[in-house]
């Protein structure tokens, strides 16, 4: 039996343009009011994740910054995870890089951030971790197909939502996760069953135990319909 579903943000419950899926709100909204602990996990900033959470009506529970950050329900205390001085340090780095190519890096929501660095996509994410590997930083660039993030090793949304499966007593095989990017590999790896949507990169599709026929928010209904079937029968 799925107690939980983790789910992504980003091109998992909204379309290419990050505007929200309002079938998948609704079929969120159906699970919630069956019982079922809904988690979304995203790259994004924990006040994001809040009134994310607010307006579609889960209790607040939340992984925020690609498992830099992580909090059971809004009461909870946030943990921080993610190492902030590697990314900043890492950013840095890669600022001067791409400067000397006249290149500005421009950071998302640095002032809101507890543990990653994010930044827009102006850059080849390929380069950036091309720098990254040489330099031996102890960074991870992560690129979510929104954003490009800097995340200490060993941290995900994976790790983080085996900390909160454990603040929840809830076992892995119990979560369904669903994710469209490479940001989402090590949730889809650790939960029971693990959902790609059919927008997913080839690596992310691979690390699924399902690959959507429905791109975007279509193929998160699509899964929480396929796997809840008793609730969407009528
Ligand atoms: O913050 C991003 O870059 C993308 O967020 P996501 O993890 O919800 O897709
Ligand atoms: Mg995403």
């Amino acid at each position: 039996m799925l107690k939980a579903l983790v789910t992504d943000v980003d091109g998992t419950i909204t379309d290419r343009r990050r505007r929200i899926n309002t079938a998948a709100v609704e079929a969120v909204r159906t699970l919630v009011d069956a019982g079922i602990t809904v988690v979304f996990a995203s790259g994004n900033i924990v006040c994001f994740m809040d009134a994310l959470c607010k307006m579609v009506g889960t209790d607040g529970t939340i992984i925020g910054e690609n498992g830099g950050v992580y909090r059971r329900g809004f009461p909870g205390t946030l943990r921080i995870a993610g190492d902030r001085e590697a990314c900043l340090a890492a950013f840095e780095e890669l600022k001067d890089y791409f400067a000397r190519k006249d290149v500005e890096l421009e950071p998302f929501g640095a002032q809101y951030r507890f543990a990653d660095v994010a930044f827009a996509r102006n850059i080849d994410p390929d380069e950036a971790k091309a720098v990254i590997r040489d330099r031996r930083l102890p960074v991870r660039v992560l690129d979510t197909g929104f954003a490009i993030h800097l995340q200490a090793l060993g941290v995900s949304k994976g790790t983080a939502m085996r900390e909160l499966a454990g603040e929840m007593e809830l076992s892995l095989a119990e979560i369904l996760a669903v994710g469209d990017s490479e940001n989402d590999i090590e949730m889809l790896k650790a939960a029971g069953i693990g959902v790609a949507v059919a927008n997913a990169p080839a690596e992310t599709r691979s690390a699924a135990d399902l690959v959507t026929e429905n791109a975007y928010g279509d193929g998160f209904v699509e899964a929480v319909k396929k796997y809840y079937p008793d609730l969407f029968s009528r």
